[in-house]
């Protein structure tokens, strides 16, 4: 079956959190409209660019965009930016069931406001193996009253001005800033606003929901928690987990998850749902949403203080919550036994000519102007750095507590070809920030696969121990995961499917300031590619129209 959209995106102003700014909508939607499907249809998003000043493209998170890498909505990897006026057409299967988003990918422009929620269903006659009454999604994010321009200005400054934290937590794009405090820039906020009224979640007393929460902050990790209720977590990123009871769940940006959550307790009160920031020392209020018992009036508040959510620096819960996440009996994928190809990725804060970048084994990465996918299919070797960046740092000597003597990166904007079919081992390995002081939790995200998720640890990956204890058994498969703070994460992969993929910090500041990087796979068994993806750089006048 084929799923037709057609979306306008343009500026508008909302009040998301009852501070009046520019957010980037969709048909006059922020969330953007959730697209709903089955396995095996075939999705057309036709995307007109109405923002009149800027360009666009839009990414489908979690979908491997199999025989199609030209629509995976990258701009300066999979396709030239769709210019303002101009009106693009995505076309892509979705192959799996599940918990999937899109979002902006050009600049940081995903933190404006577009952004959404893709949810797959089975086939039909097939059942989850998990029972429930009612499916509801809710996205979670973080919002920012400066434009995305001040922004990425601050952070392309010497000196550097960091985004900061956010000024509201939303849940489902609604939030609550304080009107009364001191705003962060002049301007409207009214906080009777209805757009900024809570979101409002109505159970039936006694059924069970399948609630896909799904984080796409901008900066920050979260927790979510819902008072007087459990979750059963079943699904994270379109793939089964192995049941297990939480409190509270811990979310990176660019994860989806579903919690199956039964409405089992007192039926004549609402109760409280919340959001708030871990990993960095929090100044955001926490986001509020109301689950909201039937018959009670929704916009009841519950009588009880909202729950708190556990403590921002409570590391060690963080880290046990993404170990326990595994592979439904079942439903396990085994990985290959062996890889061909280990990588070790070191996550650093630099500096390179002044400028506060991140970096990956001390290159920082940034955009060249003629698309990836082009100019590797086309052979088009001078439009970047042909040299591969490097597979590995010198880790035996490598001290991940302290700052470097030396904190200069280079920049490069080269990429790692993969041979086709091979499996690679990829290990996250984290650091201290320039600061000194910290480390942070970076929810690193790959475009086109889902990996096995073989391991996580704190402190130096020790490579001949730690691949000991990988999990070879029952790893979830992802297309997000988490590296802690001082900590590592190795996962697997299968470089099988034909491309050019990023892999970066979903954190938009961070992969801004060059926290990513490409890899090319079976690049010869690409197909033709669309010429509407072409047109910048040094793609002009190449495909087949
Ligand atoms: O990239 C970042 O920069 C700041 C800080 O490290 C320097 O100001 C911060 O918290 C980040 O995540």
């Amino acid at each position: 079956r084929i799923r037709h959209y057609k979306w306008e995106v343009k500026y508008e102003y909302k009040s998301p959190d009852c501070y009046e700014k520019l957010a980037i909508t969709i048909n006059g939607r922020s969330p953007g409209p959730t697209i709903l499907a089955q396995q095996g249809d075939t999705i057309i998003v036709e995307v007109k660019n109405s923002l009149m000043l800027e360009n666009l493209a839009i990414h489908w998170h979690g979908i491997r965009q199999i025989g199609t890498p030209g629509m995976d909505g990258t701009e300066g990897v999979s396709q030239c930016p769709i210019l303002p006026g101009d009106t693009f057409k995505y076309e892509f299967k979705v192959d799996r069931p599940g918990t999937y988003l899109y979002h902006a990918h050009y600049g940081m422009q995903r933190e404006a406001g577009l952004y959404g929620s893709i949810r797959v269903s089975l086939p039909d006659g097939e059942t989850e193996p998990f029972a429930y009454d009612y499916d509801r999604s809710i996205i979670l994010n973080d919002w920012y009253h400066k434009s995305t321009y001040e922004q990425a200005t601050g952070l392309s400054s010497i000196p550097f001005v960091f985004v900061g934290e956010p000024q509201s937590l939303l849940i489902q794009g609604r939030g609550k800033f304080n009107c009364s405090s001191t705003p962060s820039a002049p301007g409207v906020c009214n906080a009777s606003n209805p757009e900024c009224s809570p979101y409002v979640m109505t159970v039936i007393p006694g059924k069970t929901y399948r609630l896909r929460v799904s984080s796409l902050t901008a900066l920050s990790a979260l927790s979510f928690q819902i008072e007087g209720h459990n979750m059963t977590v079943v699904e994270a990123d379109g793939h089964y987990v192995e049941p297990f009871v939480v409190d509270n769940l811990f979310i990176y940006s660019g994860e989806t998850y579903s919690v199956l959550i039964k409405a089992d307790q007192d039926p004549s009160r609402n109760y409280w749902m919340t959001t708030n920031v871990v990993s960095r020392e929090p100044s955001t209020t926490n986001g509020l949403a109301i689950l909201n018992y039937y018959p009670n009036h929704p916009r009841r508040s519950p009588p009880t203080a909202p729950p708190a959510g556990p403590m921002w620096n409570d590391a060690a819960s963080r880290l046990a919550q993404s170990q326990a996440i595994k592979a439904r009996q079942g439903f396990i994928s085994t990985p290959p036994a062996t890889s061909n190809k280990t990588i070790v990725f070191l996550n650093t804060q630099n500096l390179v000519n002044g400028y506060t970048r991140w970096a990956v084994n001390n290159v920082s990465f940034t955009l060249p102007n003629t698309p990836y996918l082009v100019a590797e299919k086309y052979n088009l070797r001078h439009v970047y750095n042909q040299s591969p960046p490097p597979t590995g740092y010198d880790f035996e000597n490598y001290n991940i507590y302290s700052v470097p003597a030396n904190t200069n990166a280079s920049l490069s904007d080269g990429i790692y070809r993969l041979e086709f079919n091979t499996t690679v081992d990829i290990i996250l390995q984290n650091a201290v920030t320039m600061g000194g002081t910290t480390s942070e939790t970076h929810p690193w995200h790959l475009h086109g696969h889902d990996f096995w998720v073989l391991g996580y640890g704190t402190g130096k990956f020790d490579i001949n121990e730690d691949p000991k204890k990988y999990n070879l058994v029952n790893p979830i498969m992802k297309n997000t995961v988490p590296v802690h703070p001082y900590g590592w994460t190795a996962f697997r992969f299968k470089a099988d499917n034909p491309g050019v993929w990023l892999f970066h910090c979903h954190i938009e500041a961070h992969f801004h300031m060059g926290m990513g990087l490409v890899f090319q796979e079976g690049i010869e068994k690409v197909g033709n590619l669309p010429s509407s993806i072409m047109g910048c750089g040094e793609s002009k006048g190449l495909g087949n129209p």
